[in-house]
């Protein structure tokens, strides 16, 4: 089994004993933000900056992070999203540590988890969430076709994370505005930054944004996303182990003409 199907057995359980309980009650705070608008009116690489304590692949990354503080940090340090994982039983997250972050900065926050169910969406959305994740190699394509479509009928905003073509070509069927390519494969973990720009070239990139995913760590990797074609990067990693989280975004935020210093 690999560990994303051990990941979505767990979800399902999980989505089965929520189902369980009651809907959740509209105590969300914060307004709907956009990504893709802030993304769209950057001339610079937009980061999603992740809170993320711990993960399966690397296991404890920061657990007694000071998630608020940290959250504020990335805000001011300009990034376009927070994301905040919420998974409990692999990434330590919750929809708490959404909520919170979702109170706390005016940027929109992005519920990083497996969702394959519409409930998980009502929940996100109640605790704040801007922007839900839609993984392809989680769902089968009707079902991510049937959680896109109501996800924005909510008006929240859907990340389609793809790792390779046949994914992308599924994800392209809803016509989405975000797409997310992840250079990790969560089934191995193993990260290939040249995932983005192979998969980059299969799309006809207009007005979407493209997400380079994954082992983000140096400016120079941050110049190989955009000279792919990437507008956006999504960092977890780094950010949470950095003591210097202020420059070391600047440092990411790369100019997107790749003439640096025309103008
Ligand atoms: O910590 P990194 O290597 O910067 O990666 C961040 C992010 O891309 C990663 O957390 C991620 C991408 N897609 C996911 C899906 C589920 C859980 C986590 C992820």
């Amino acid at each position: 089994m690999t560990f994303l199907e051990k990941i979505i057995d767990k979800k399902k359980q999980e989505v089965a004993e929520r189902k369980l309980q009651a809907a959740g009650k509209h105590t969300r705070k914060n307004p709907i933000y956009s990504l893709h608008q802030n993304v769209q009116a950057a001339d610079h690489i937009s980061i999603i900056a992740e809170i993320k304590r711990a993960s399966p692949s690397k296991g404890a990354i920061q657990m007694d992070v000071d998630i608020l503080k940290q959250a504020k940090q990335y805000e001011q340090s300009g990034a376009a999203a927070i994301s905040v994982l919420t998974d409990e039983s692999f990434f330590h997250g919750s929809l708490d540590d959404l909520k919170a972050v979702s109170e706390a900065v005016s940027v929109p926050v992005l519920c990083k988890d497996f969702m394959i169910d519409e409930i998980q969406i009502d929940d996100a959305k109640n605790a704040g969430a801007s922007i839900i994740l839609l993984i392809l190699a989680a769902l089968p394509l009707e079902r991510f076709q049937r959680l896109y479509n109501y996800a924005t009928e909510q008006g929240l905003e859907v990340l389609c994370e793809v790792h390779n073509a046949d994914e992308l070509k599924d994800a392209l069927t809803v016509n989405p505005k975000i797409i997310g390519i992840n250079n990790r494969n969560l089934k191995t973990f193993e990260v290939d930054l040249q995932t983005t720009a192979e998969l980059v070239q299969q799309i006809d990139k207009g007005e979407l944004t493209i997400i380079s995913e994954s082992g983000m760590r140096t400016k120079e990797d941050a110049e190989l996303a955009r000279d792919a074609g990437a507008n956006t990067i999504l960092v977890g990693e780094t950010l949470m182990r950095s003591n210097h989280v202020e420059s070391d975004m600047q440092a990411l935020q790369v100019p997107l003409s790749s003439t640096k210093g025309a103008s």
